[in-house]
């Protein structure tokens, strides 16, 4: 169980985390939403160690992990993957897996079952040789998530997995995201503005909005909730679950 409790961060006078408090379950899929500038990329660096925290304490599993470095974090089970990806562009998709692993573990395969599996799954079979770069979009993203399974994490945390994805890519992330729980038990955390995504993926859903905690519940009780929809579903969504803004910085 990953419990976040009164975290706050600063960056100078910008508080973009003010006292925020929420936990996620074991084996839990909760979402992290809110408008743009909420704070939660913010929130995913406080808990992967990117960032350290101003204020507040981070526990895994009861175990606090707020003061630990990122590596320390990743090789105790907090994996993420990023909103702009970070791939190695010039190792191939093979190197990219391996790498991660050798980094975190010191060994080459942790558990080259469950890899095998997710490289079959989630697309990248046929493409092992190939570099990043030379892939579509979506399967990049796909990538990211399955390196982060080479530290066999009990906390996945990803960054706005379908942005970016069409509609049949995001429709199979989300039964790739329901295999891989079944397949490797763990929690994911989940940024994403595409609500009917967001909706249908997540158990759990924590709200925020500049930099606090809005609301944090089951779906049906956020979708109802005054003030979410207040301050973020209210928006306006479209047909594909986007808000306005998002449709307006697609269209700018
Ligand atoms: N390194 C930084 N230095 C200064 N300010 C920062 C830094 N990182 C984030 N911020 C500020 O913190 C606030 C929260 O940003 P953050 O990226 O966490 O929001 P977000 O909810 O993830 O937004 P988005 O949905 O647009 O990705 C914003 O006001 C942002 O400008």
């Amino acid at each position: 169980m990953l419990e976040v409790r009164n975290v706050s961060k600063n960056f100078g006078g910008v508080q973009a985390v003010q006292s925020v408090s929420f936990t996620v379950g074991d084996n839990e899929i909760h979402g992290l939403i809110g408008p743009n500038g909420a704070g939660k990329t913010t929130m995913l660096n406080l808990i992967s160690g990117l960032l350290s925290i101003s204020g507040g304490e981070i526990e895994l599993d009861g175990t606090p992990v707020h003061g630990l470095p990122a590596e320390q974090r990743a090789r105790m089970g907090i994996a993420r993957t990023f909103q702009n990806l970070r791939l190695f562009r010039n190792l191939s998709v093979r190197r990219n897996i391996e790498v991660a692993e050798i980094r975190m573990r010191g060994s080459k395969v942790a558990d080259p079952a469950l890899l095998s599996d997710a490289i079959d799954r989630f697309g990248l079979r046929g493409v092992m040789e190939h570099t990043p770069d030379s892939l579509p979009y979506g399967q990049m993203r796909r990538l990211e998530i399955v390196r982060a399974l080479a530290l066999r994490p009990k906390v996945l945390m990803l960054d706005e997995p379908a942005a970016g994805m069409n509609h049949a890519e995001t429709d199979q992330l989300f039964e790739n995201l329901t295999w891989l729980r079944a397949r490797h038990p763990c929690s994911i955390v989940l940024i994403e503005h595409d609500l009917k995504f967001i909706m249908s993926a997540c158990e759990k859903l924590t709200v925020m909005n500049m930099g606090r905690l809005l609301a944090t519940g089951e779906p049906a009780e956020i979708s109802s909730n005054e003030e979410v929809i207040k301050a973020y579903l209210g928006q306006g969504t479209h047909s594909n679950g986007r808000t306005k803004n998002e449709k307006l910085e697609t269209d700018a």
